[in-house]
Order: structure tokens, then sequence, then C-alpha cells
């Protein structure tokens, strides 16, 4: 799609007088600007536009703004140029990118996929579009305000069964509208779950990603899961799906990070056994900030368990912590004192609480390596993009031969994961749960170290190409910068990259042949 622009036309003639004191007009892709009035306003300075005043700016423009800028101040434009087209083309919400690699092989038109089928490309049209429309541009304002997910957003990601999905698979996507029946929740498989997180983490904005109820997609499950509590499982199942109330996991404490062994929050039982009293501290908690339900990980004495922790119960207190991603994620620091909670939120078996938290891990870290993995293909996009936009010694970056190694390096990587977790996904929808405890632990703890690994290098490839561009947070480089400040998140959560490959191995271990061969 063109810009939107005015219908009226001028010449090039036309244009060119307007390089005056009170008038300065320039030409972008056809498109005439009258930024007269801009001119203090510009955040790159007055004469920088007075320089380019009565001309085409076009190269100028772009070896400098990303095309979006066009859009937003869109009241800039007062016509076109008579007889010529716009050639830059404006993405509209839900468009797939004509850029070379921008999309994974099965959404380009020239390639096929034996794993998707209709309704998995109408859930990624669907998905796309909803992320376009209401998840990016949210993300955009919260990442940089610090300002966490906003009510509204909530409530519509609820309403259109966005929140359901996110859990994954299962009984509770029965009968929910997802996305105005773009697929119906009895066939939503592990590939739909995979195209919902994919989709999502186009907004490229890691901090606000978690902030969007990252906390109920690892905290719901084992209420879901492990509740054995009807009534209770339903209260709050419904409460957080429905958007009223938030959930988070806490597991990790000051003590203990990835060791879930050494945690050292306790709850006692009360002498009547209705309640545990709980005390200790808990670190990290994605959402936590402004979590109602917390789903902890406790010592009850001869073992960990799990408890449903309500923050109403009194005795929780949160306080944020600062990352190096956005306060919008609500990450923070709990301590519980003397919180009394009622036998009947113990989830799972007591002092066998590592099977319920363990049970998380597959899908947490699938779940994770499927977004690393599509944020490495945007900063392969923006890269591509930048590369040919960008001029430097009277050539374009993708005229260097160095810039064209480092891109295929990212390429190559971003592929080869992507190819990697399709066919991960594609065991998952085909193991029930427990062959997938058994033979899919490895593999997706490997595919998530890999995955890590590979955006660390992706990461440092694309700052070279960017330069100073990549270290600031606003303008051209926002994604890349971000991307290169965040990527670690996904190395450290869910599971430290050198505990992960050490679990891989050790899976293989389990499966070698007696024999010495
Ligand atoms: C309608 C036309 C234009 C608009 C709306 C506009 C807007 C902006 C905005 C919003 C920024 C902040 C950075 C960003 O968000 O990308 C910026 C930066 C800048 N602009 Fe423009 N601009 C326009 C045209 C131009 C032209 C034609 C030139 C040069 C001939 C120019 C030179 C610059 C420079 C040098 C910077 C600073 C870049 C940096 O810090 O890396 N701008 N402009």
């Amino acid at each position: 799609m063109p810009l939107p622009v005015p219908s009226k036309t001028f010449t090039r003639d036309e244009v060119a007088k307007h390089n005056t004191e009170d008038s300065t007009w320039f030409v972008i892709d056809t498109v005439v600007y009258d930024v007269s009035d801009f001119l203090d306003a510009h955040p790159g300075g007055e004469a920088v536009l007075r320089q380019v005043a009565g001309q085409d700016a076009t190269v100028a423009f772009y070896n400098l703004h990303r095309h979006e800028v066009l859009q937003k101040y869109a009241n800039l434009a007062i016509g076109t140029i008579a007889g010529e087209q716009q050639s830059i083309i404006t993405p509209q919400p839900g468009d797939l990118s004509p850029v070379p690699y921008a999309e994974p092989l099965w959404l380009t038109p020239q390639f096929r996929s034996p794993y998707f089928n209709d309704s998995h490309r109408r859930l990624q049209r669907a998905m796309r579009e909803f992320t376009d429309r209401y998840i990016a541009p949210e993300a955009l304002e919260k990442e940089r305000s610090g300002e966490f997910v906003s009510q509204e957003l909530i409530e519509r990601m609820s309403k259109a069964g966005v929140l359901h999905m996110r859990m994954g698979p299962g009984k509770h996507l029965h009968g929910v509208r997802l996305l105005d029946g773009a697929v119906d929740g009895r066939e939503f498989d592990y590939f739909h779950d995979m195209i919902c997180a994919q989709e999502q983490a186009r907004a490229a904005c890691r901090g606000f990603q978690d902030g969007n109820m990252a906390g109920m997609v690892i905290g719901l499950t084992c209420i879901l899961n492990f509740c054995p509590n009807a009534e209770l499982q339903r209260r709050v199942t419904d409460d957080v799906l429905s958007g009223r109330k938030k959930i988070c996991l806490a597991i990790t404490e000051a003590f203990a990070g990835s060791d879930v062994a050494g945690l050292r929050t306790t709850a006692t039982k009360t002498p009547d056994g209705k309640h545990y009293i709980v005390n200790g501290t808990k670190k990290w908690i994605t959402n936590g900030v402004f979590a109602d339900y917390f789903v902890a990980g406790v010592n009850t004495g001869k073992g960990l368990s799990v408890l449903l922790i309500e923050r109403a119960a009194g005795g929780v207190e949160t306080k944020p912590i600062k990352t190096s991603y956005s306060p919008t994620a609500g990450t923070a620091y709990v301590t519980f004192d003397n919180v009394k909670v009622p036998a009947s939120h113990l989830l799972g078996e007591e002092n066998k609480g590592i099977y319920v938290i363990l049970s998380n891990f597959n899908h947490e870290r699938w779940a994770m390596a499927c977004g690393t993995i599509r944020l490495m293909r945007l900063v392969v996009e923006e890269s591509l993009k930048w590369a040919h936009q960008r001029r430097v010694f009277g050539k374009r970056l993708i005229d260097q031969p160095v810039v064209r190694q480092k891109l295929a390096k990212m390429i190559a990587l971003c592929e080869a994961h992507q190819a990697w977790l399709e066919s991960v996904t594609y065991q998952m929808c085909h193991m029930p749960y427990a062959q997938q405890a058994r033979h899919l632990g490895g593999p997706i703890a490997l595919l998530k170290m890999s995955a890590t690994r590979a955006a660390h290098e992706i990461a440092d490839e694309a700052v070279q190409i960017w330069g100073g561009r990549a270290l600031t947070q606003t303008g051209m480089g926002r994604v890349i910068e971000n991307f290169n400040r965040t990527n670690k998140f996904d190395a450290i959560l869910g599971g430290a990259e050198e505990v992960l490959a050490d679990l891989g191995v050790r899976q293989a271990m389990k499966f070698m042949p007696k024999a010495v061969l």
C-alpha cells in the first residue's frame, strides 16, 4: 500500500521554489512535504531540512529514518508529484513482509511445508493482524514508559481468546471463540501455539513481551494440571483468563536460581493441618509486582512443594527489581511473612512439587525458543532493510562484502533454528505428555540453549552492521538495540544455557546402549 496522502499534485519545478526562509518543501518517494512549521520541532534539527529544501530528499531521508516516521507525521504531506507513483511499500496490519528471510519458509509464497494446514495459516493471519493493531503499538509505548500492560489490552486479548491460546493446546480452549473463529479450540495444536508465540514476539519489545502475562503462561499451567480442588481451579482459571486477576510463578530465590532443590522459603503446617504458614523470599519474579496469585515453590520439610498463595491472604509484599529490560515486565522481589495458606491450595503432592515444576519446563523452554527464534528473524529483516537503505563511503552497506558475510551468518543461524523448532514441534504434536517428558526434555533444552547462543551471535553481528544506532533506544536501530540488550534474558530464564546443555546430554546418556561400541 502507498502512504495515504492528500490528492493535490505539484510539479517538481513548483516544489523547487519552496526553498526560502518562509517555506521549506521537499519530496520523499514522490510525496511532497511542507515542513515550514516543523523546522523547530524536527529532532534532527532545522539546518538539515533547509539543506534539502526544494529538492528530492528520498535518499537522505531513508539514510536516517524508519519508514514509520512518515506514517506518524502524515500531516506534513501536502500532495504528490504529478504523474509519478510511490514505490515504497507501507505495511498494513497483518501484512507479510516482502523482504527475503523476513518470514519463515512456510510463509514464503515460493516454498512449501509439510507441517502447516489451513487452520494454521488462518490463525497466523489473524494473530499477525491482532499483534500489529493492538499489541505492537502498546508494547512500544509501555516499553518506554515502563507502565504495565493496560487492562484494556488484557480484556481485548481475553475476549479474542489470545490469553487462552497462550496456555497451549488443551480443554481450556474448547468452546472458546478464538480470534473470531480463525481456529477451533479442539484442533489447536503445538503448531498453532508456536504461531501465537512467534507472531506476538514480533512486537520486538522483550520487556513488554514478559510484562504481557508471561507469568500466566508459566503459572496458570500448574493450576490447570495440578490443582486437586475443582472449585479453586475454576475460580482461579476464570479470574485469570477473563483478565480480572493476574498470576505469576514464584520459584527462584536469591539463594537458588536454576537449582530449585535449594529453595529456602518454608511452609509449615499448622497443628490442625488446615493451613500452611509460609515464610521466605522470592527474586526475579516476572509479573510479581502486579500479580494477585503466586504459584510458589516452598520447602515443606521433606522436600519441595508448590502452593497457590493469594496476595489477599495478607503478609505478601512485592517490590520492583530494576533489570536490563523495561519495568513493564513487573519483575519483583517478593517477601512472604507468616502468610496463612489453606492446605487445599497445595498443587500436586506434598514434598513432590518438583514434578509440578518440571512439568512446566518443557513448554516454557520451547515457548522461549519460539520467541527468541522469531526475534532473530526480525533482526535479520531489519538488518537487510538497513543494509539496502544506508549509504556510507559512497555505496550502500549491502555492497560491502563484509556486511554480506555477517548477514549470511545471521540468516543461516535463523533458518537452522526455525527448522529445528518446527521438527521438535512436530514431535510435540504426536507424543502424549508422558512420552514428551521422556523423549523431548533433552531436545527442547538443547534447542533453547542453541537458540540463545545463536541470538547472542546474531546480536553481535547486527550491532556491528548498525553501529551507533544499535546503541540508541529510539529511531532506526530500536529493534537491534532492544534485542542486543535483552537477548540474555532467554539465555538465563527458564534454565541457564549451561544447565540446559548438561540436561540435554544427560538425557542422551539415559538412552545410550549398554554395549561398549
Ligand atoms: C517529513 C520529513 C521528516 C520527518 C517527519 C522527520 C522526523 C524525524 C524524527 C522523528 C527523527 C528522530 C529519529 C527517528 O525517530 O528516526 C529525525 C531525526 C533526524 N532527521 Fe529527520 N525527519 C524528516 C526529514 C528529514 C530529512 C529530509 C533529513 C535530512 C536531509 C533529516 C535529517 C535528520 C537527522 C540528521 C536526524 C537525526 C538522526 C540521528 O540521530 O541518527 N530528516 N527526523
